[in-house]
């Protein structure tokens, strides 16, 4: 299954194909036409494909290596150095190129440092979790956190191509598969109810895995065509920020140790939709069916932190435009819409 996101001169395309990364190199040769390839990595995953891929590569390039500790505390700004220290010491130069093997934190942070590292070079990304197989690793964003805040440092980088190995998530800890659930949710929740009521059909996660191809193309593809419309994210594509204005707020708040990313967007996603049910302006009920697809997916929906805590974090969301954050809400499930408001939308004697 192959799409194409059409950006003009930064076009590329996404392959999803199980097996893909047994037979990468014939994808790669036409597209990285430099000499050496840099792959980033984490710890855990590198141990699992790091090897199978290196030694593909090696026939034509000469091929370095950057590995991480796995887990959000690598998406830090202060880690950035270190790692162009790496690429300087290996003579990557600008015609070579990255290849991010990993989950979105490897993603987000590759991506980053393949927008700056000379001023840009090559992009690949090869996600493996399923996070990352539905949203990272499409759209061009990428960044780091700072302490005071989620992605604050970012750029749009657009990779030169995706590739996606469902079979990949065969080693991904269950914890991993419910997170990539969240932002698979979120999908449903703002564009497609048929895609939520399938979600909530699953008797078991043997069933899940079943369609799991079918899934990553309609998320991606969703994604795709908000991407198309609206890159830089001032319109249409602020929609797959639903969740995200508390859950940016919940993972800073707790130091980026407690809670991952998936599981802060689906309190976030929960309990903005109780807000604005409560406020009439998403329909009854909206909520509860949030929860109860949380719930199935062993996913978290409250996180008991006092909303004046998180609203330092909140102002610093990138949706806030002159005092006015854009939050996302939904009419119903598979329909949402922005609703520019202030703070003051989350009361403060409220947790969330
Ligand atoms: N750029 C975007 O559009 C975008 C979209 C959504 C999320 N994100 C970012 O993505 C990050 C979260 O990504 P994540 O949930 O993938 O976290 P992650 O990258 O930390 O991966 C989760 C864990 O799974 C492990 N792992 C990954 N693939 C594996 C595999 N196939 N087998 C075994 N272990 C594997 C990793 O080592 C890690 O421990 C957050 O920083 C979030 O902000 C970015
Ligand atoms: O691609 C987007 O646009 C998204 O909002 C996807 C989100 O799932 C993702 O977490 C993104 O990194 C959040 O972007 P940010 O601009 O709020 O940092
Ligand atoms: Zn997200």
């Amino acid at each position: 299954m192959d799409l194409r996101v059409n950006l003009g001169k930064d076009s590329y395309n996404i392959y999803i194909q199980q097996g893909l990364l047994d037979h990468l190199l014939e994808y790669l040769l036409p597209l990285c036409q430099g000499k050496q390839i840099m792959i980033i990595s984490d710890d855990q995953v590198f141990s699992y494909y790091g090897q199978k891929i290196e030694e593909q590569l090696q026939s034509h390039y000469r091929v370095g290596h950057v590995i991480l500790p796995h887990g959000e505390q690598s998406k830090r700004f202060d880690i950035l150095p270190e790692i162009y220290h790496q690429l300087l010491s290996f003579h990557l130069t600008r015609t070579d190129a990255i290849i991010a093997l990993g989950g979105g934190v490897i993603g987000d942070l590759a991506g980053f440092v393949a927008s700056t590292f000379l001023r840009g070079i090559q992009l690949i990304q090869i996600p493996t979790s399923l996070l990352a197989q539905v949203d990272s690793s499409v759209g061009g964003k990428v960044a780091v956190d700072l302490p005071e805040g989620k992605n604050l440092v970012g750029a749009f980088k657009h990779p030169a191509c995706v590739f996606i190995d469902p079979l990949t998530l065969k080693t991904l800890d269950q914890r991993y598969i419910n997170d990539g659930m969240g932002e698979v949710i979120k999908y449903g929740c703002i564009f497609d109810k048929d895609l939520f009521q399938k979600l909530i059909s699953y008797q078991s996660f043997e069933d899940l895995y079943q369609d799991i191809d079918e899934i990553i193309y309609r998320c991606v593809d969703l994604k795709r065509i908000v991407v198309e419309k609206d890159l830089l994210d001032f319109g249409d594509r602020l929609a797959l920020n639903f969740g995200h204005t508390l859950g940016h707020a919940i993972e800073q708040y707790y130091h980026y140790e407690t809670y991952s990313h998936g599981e802060a967007v689906s309190i976030g996603m929960y309990q903005l939709s109780l807000i604005s049910e409560a406020k009439g302006l998403t329909q009854k009920g909206t909520a509860n069916q949030i929860k109860k697809a949380l719930d199935l997916y062993h996913l978290p929906s409250a996180s008991h932190v006092p909303t004046q805590e998180l609203k330092k974090a909140m102002a610093l969301d990138k949706k806030n435009i002159h005092q006015k954050l854009n939050f996302v809400l939904l009419k119903e499930i598979g329909d949402c819409f922005i609703y520019p408001s202030d703070l003051s939308f989350i009361d403060e004697s409220q947790e969330v």
